[in-house]
């Protein structure tokens, strides 16, 4: 066997706070040829009808779920300004968030670079086994114009979400690499097609 067959895939971990930009990055890598593992949509699947945490959601925070799954304004609601509600929560979901990755690398295990999209890398310890980290960052105003713009979204609920998220100059100054979303799109892919060319110039 060559080296190269041997050789797993170099890791990029995408973060970013709330409305920074992550799912928009996300494809862009994807656009480039990345596979990539969206945390979020393994949190949806794991909460949607037939899900496997539907009834464990049930039983822990009775009235939020129903047949289409959890419903996540009442199951936020529950947990959102309650951290002690918010961990029960988290200790059933990142478990098993964590096998679909394992599953995802396991079937992506030929391709020079993946990528995990976890919005909370930092904050819950998901930067072990990740080789690069990109943080998502744009300016204050941006995110806020941004989030505060989605539908059931009050800001009351924005702040919060950013109470239990790192503040962006940490992540920053964390970041392997900073992706800019408070410039054109254009500039923004131009900035991901970089990252993806010195990672794989990087493996050569
Ligand atoms: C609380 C829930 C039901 C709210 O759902 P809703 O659709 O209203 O909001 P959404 O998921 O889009 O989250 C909004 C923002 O809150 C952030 N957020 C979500 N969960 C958390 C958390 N545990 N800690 C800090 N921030 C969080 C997200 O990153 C995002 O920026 C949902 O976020 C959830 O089930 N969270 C627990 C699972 C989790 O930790 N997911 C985040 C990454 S995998
Ligand atoms: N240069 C840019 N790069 C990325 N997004 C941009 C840019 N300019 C404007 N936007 C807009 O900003 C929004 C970013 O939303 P997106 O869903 O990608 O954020 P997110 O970080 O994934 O949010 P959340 O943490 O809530 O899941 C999108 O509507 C996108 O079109």
């Amino acid at each position: 066997m060559t080296e190269e067959n041997n050789r797993r895939p170099l890791i990029i971990g995408l973060t970013g706070s709330i409305g920074m930009g992550k799912s928009t990055v996300a494809e862009m890598f994807a656009d480039e040829g990345v596979p990539v593992f969206d945390a979020d949509a393994a949190v949806h699947i794991l909460q949607g009808p037939g899900g496997a945490l539907v009834e464990e959601i049930e039983s822990l925070f009775p009235g939020t779920t129903g047949p289409e799954g959890v419903d996540r304004q009442k199951l936020g609601a529950a947990v959102l300004g309650n951290r002690e509600a918010l961990s029960r929560l988290e200790q059933i979901i990142h478990p098993a968030v964590g096998q679909m990755r394992l599953d995802f690398l396991s079937a992506n295990s030929d391709a020079p670079l993946i990528l995990f999209d976890i919005p909370l890398l930092f904050e819950k310890t998901g930067a072990d086994g990740v080789d690069h980290i990109v943080v998502v960052s744009a300016s204050e105003a941006d995110q806020e114009e941004r989030v505060l713009a989605r539908p059931n979204m009050t800001r009351e609920k924005f702040e919060k979400i950013k109470s239990l998220q790192m503040p962006d100059a940490e992540k920053r100054k964390r970041a392997d690499s900073v992706i800019d979303t408070s410039v054109p799109l254009a500039e923004t892919r131009q900035q991901v097609q970089n990252c993806v060319q010195k990672l794989k110039a990087s493996l050569a």
